[in-house]
């Protein structure tokens, strides 16, 4: 069975699913949609995302897609570890600018979904790390918003790992949170 942990924002949910090894290797079902409907998880994914990250401390984030094409995302590792981040920001959610963080690795097996209406990012935090994940809406470059990974107003605690966290240009240029103008509002 997969394991299913809902963490304390609401709709942000990590999956274990089950491995099962033999002498050949190991098994598993990956993606599975009845484990999704059971959490009451109603997205249709339309784009799968695969992304290599060389060096650790690489930071990819805080991302987001504003409406029509808000993005669902159901993000695991293929090699390596992350620390995987969900922001809240829904104007008038209870935990609006609150943040989750949770290690996805390869070796975990775990998997996470952030629901539309949060800014995800990560931090690799060993080298040559492979990251594979579901969307439910297709990229839009002109509909992509972007909020300060380390902005001292949502005080997000990265793993200390010793090196100098590496960005794109754009990200190293994001908008800090008290300037970000969310285009989601909380529906209760
Ligand atoms: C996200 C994306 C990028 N691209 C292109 C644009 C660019 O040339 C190149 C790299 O794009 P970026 O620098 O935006 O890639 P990256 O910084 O890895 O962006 C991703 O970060 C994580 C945290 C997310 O949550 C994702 O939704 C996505 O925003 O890939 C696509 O063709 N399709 C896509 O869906």
């Amino acid at each position: 069975m997969t394991q299913v942990h809902h963490h304390a924002l609401s709709g942000v949910i990590e999956f274990t699913p089950p491995k099962s090894g033999d002498h050949r290797g190991f098994f598993s079902e990956v993606f599975k949609q009845s484990v999704l409907d059971a959490e009451g998880v109603e997205t249709r994914w339309v784009q799968d995302n695969q992304s290599f990250s060389a060096q650790p401390g690489t930071v990819r984030g805080l991302h987001l897609q504003a409406p029509p094409f808000a993005q669902a995302k159901l993000i695991r590792v293929l090699r390596g570890a992350i620390y995987d981040v969900a922001v809240d920001i829904r104007r008038g959610s209870p935990t609006y600018g609150q943040w989750i963080g949770v290690e996805l690795s390869a070796e975990k097996w775990n998997q996470l979904l952030v629901p539309a209406g949060y800014a995800h990012g990560f931090m690799t935090l060993v080298p040559d790390c492979e990251i594979l994940y579901k969307v439910s809406a297709k990229y839009a470059p002109d509909h992509e918003m972007a909020i300060r990974w380390n902005d001292p107003d949502l005080g997000i605690t990265w793993p200390e790992i010793g090196v100098e966290p590496i960005l794109s240009g754009k990200d190293a240029v994001a908008t800090p949170f008290a300037e970000f103008n969310t285009p989601f509002f909380y529906q209760g």
